[in-house]
């Protein structure tokens, strides 16, 4: 870990209590070309444990574009958790005995939507190699991640006008198009989420454009940092998903009473 983020670590770790809100695929768990075989190592869930175990002083939040059945699955987070999925579009919090809940509910205009929306892109997937379609509770994703380049292109612009067509709200990620149905976005979940617990500052980390909607809102007291490369408005860098654990254990042993 640089002395830039230990110098950071040092600073939010004192501004209890603490908002640690991280993203799950390519953040937390490295990307696979199977998202059913998305993990964490068991070094970062292990962090995330020790951290989730102080919630005097840390409040754990994942904070996923995945629909929120899939993340809990995946991502088995320690009690207190905070999940927020389908990039803002649900929410739930961990508790002992599963999951405190709330579902999407869509109207009747918003369902036949997405049935529109679904079929539409499974034809933009049809005959394609290495194209294919998640659905999700509010979205439909057009996943490239296996088609060679000049396939993507052509799917992922097919893609990108429906969405402009059905007024949809959008969002482009790695080798993903997402078209949803209701409007949200990671930016005002960790807004709401922030008030909500009266967070003294947010540590947030995350790999994907989508991020930024996120690390876009955090303020001079917060950590932001972007895993791996590419344009972000974080001011911490970290290679991938190891390097950010480091970071996770670098912030538990800070914590009082620890290291
Ligand atoms: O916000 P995230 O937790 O990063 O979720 C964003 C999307 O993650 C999944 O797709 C991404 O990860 C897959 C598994 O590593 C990878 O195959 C894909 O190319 C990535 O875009 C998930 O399948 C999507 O639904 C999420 O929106």
């Amino acid at each position: 870990m640089s002395e830039l983020v230990a110098a950071a670590l040092d600073r939010i770790a004192a501004r209890p209590p603490l908002l640690l809100a991280l993203d799950f695929d390519g953040t937390l768990a490295p990307l696979q070309d199977d998202p059913e075989r998305s993990r964490m190592s068991p070094a970062a869930a292990g962090a995330l444990a020790e951290l989730a175990a102080r919630p005097d002083l840390v409040r754990v939040a994942l904070v996923s574009g995945r629909a929120l059945a899939d993340l809990y699955r995946l991502a088995s987070p320690p009690e207190g958790t905070v999940l927020i999925g389908s990039h803002g579009a649900e929410r739930a919090r961990v508790s002992g005995h599963g999951l405190d809940r709330q579902d999407i509910r869509l109207d009747d205009a918003q369902a036949a939507r997405l049935t529109e929306l679904a079929a539409r892109m499974q034809a933009v997937a049809r005959g394609r190699d290495g194209v294919w379609v998640e659905t999700k509770p509010a979205a439909a994703v057009l996943h490239t991640r296996l088609a060679d380049s000049a396939i993507r292109a052509a799917a992922e612009a097919e893609a990108l006008e429906i969405g402009a067509e059905l007024g949809s709200a959008v969002l482009h990620g790695k080798n993903v198009v997402e078209v949803s149905v209701l409007t949200a976005d990671k930016g005002s979940a960790i807004t709401a989420l922030r008030a909500e617990l009266g967070a003294g500052a947010v540590l947030y980390a995350g790999d994907d454009v989508t991020d930024e909607h996120a690390l876009a809102v955090l303020g001079a007291d917060d950590l932001g940092v972007k895993v791996g490369e590419g344009d972000t408005a974080a001011r911490y860098r970290v290679a991938d998903p190891d390097a950010l654990t480091a970071v996770l254990v670098g912030l538990a042993e800070r914590l009082p009473g620890n290291g």
